[in-house]
């Protein structure tokens, strides 16, 4: 289903409609939400972003990046920004990059049994145009770890050329901490 709705959020972004075709597509959008409805959950019963085995974790919101390869300490995937994250001029919004980082870092921070982890600072430094419709190659290192802190760095390649760069700290949460 979060395909499918993946599919229509880069749809509905592309379009210019006619009145009476959005009016239509409106009233179908609010059929499927009644459909839905029914079914909604308190947060820590949803399944969308709490499904690790589904791309994306089932969050609706993030860029889907499939992984390609990952060790430990180093994660290399691959990621296209469909038209829902257009910021302009074929370019990838520059707010969907940062959130595609502090997923895929958070995501590497977080595995091989590495305690729950959040993030306390996030740069971003956006080197070239990141395009939209295009496969790009992320690449994800945790470097090192200095008590309850992560540093971890990563990038995002247009073929050879770097469109942004990361870095990232994340705090090891205490016991009981929320
Ligand atoms: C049934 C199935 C369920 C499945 C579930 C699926 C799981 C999937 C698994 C995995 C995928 C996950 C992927 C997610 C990725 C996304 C992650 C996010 O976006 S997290 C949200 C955004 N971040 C926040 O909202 C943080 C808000 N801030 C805080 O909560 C606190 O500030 C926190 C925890 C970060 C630190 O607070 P303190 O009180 O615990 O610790 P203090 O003492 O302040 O800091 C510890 C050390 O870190 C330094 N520090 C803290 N913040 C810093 C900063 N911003 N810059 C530099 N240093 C900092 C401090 O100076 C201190 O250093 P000194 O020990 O003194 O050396």
């Amino acid at each position: 289903m979060l395909d499918a709705l993946r599919v229509l959020r880069d749809t509905a972004s592309g379009v210019d409609l006619p009145a009476d075709v959005a009016r239509n597509a409106s009233l179908d959008i609010e059929r499927l939400s009644g459909l839905l409805k029914p079914y909604l959950v308190a947060d820590t019963l949803q399944a969308a972003g709490r499904t690790p085995g589904i791309g994306g974790r089932a969050h609706a919101l993030l860029p889907m990046v499939h992984v390609d390869e990952a060790d430990d300490n180093r994660l290399v995937g691959h990621v296209t920004f469909g038209r829902y994250y257009l910021g302009g001029f074929g370019a990838a919004h520059g707010g969907a990059i940062p959130l595609m980082f502090d997923e895929i870092m958070g995501r590497l921070s977080n595995a091989v049994g590495r305690p729950m982890a959040r993030t306390a600072y996030l740069n971003v430094n956006f080197r070239a145009i990141t395009p939209i419709d295009v496969r790009l190659r992320v690449e994800v290192r945790h470097d090192r770890e200095e008590g309850r802190k992560r540093f971890l760095t990563a990038a995002l390649y247009d073929g050879e050329t770097v469109t942004a760069d990361a870095t990232a700290l994340f705090i090891t949460l205490k016991p009981g901490q929320r």
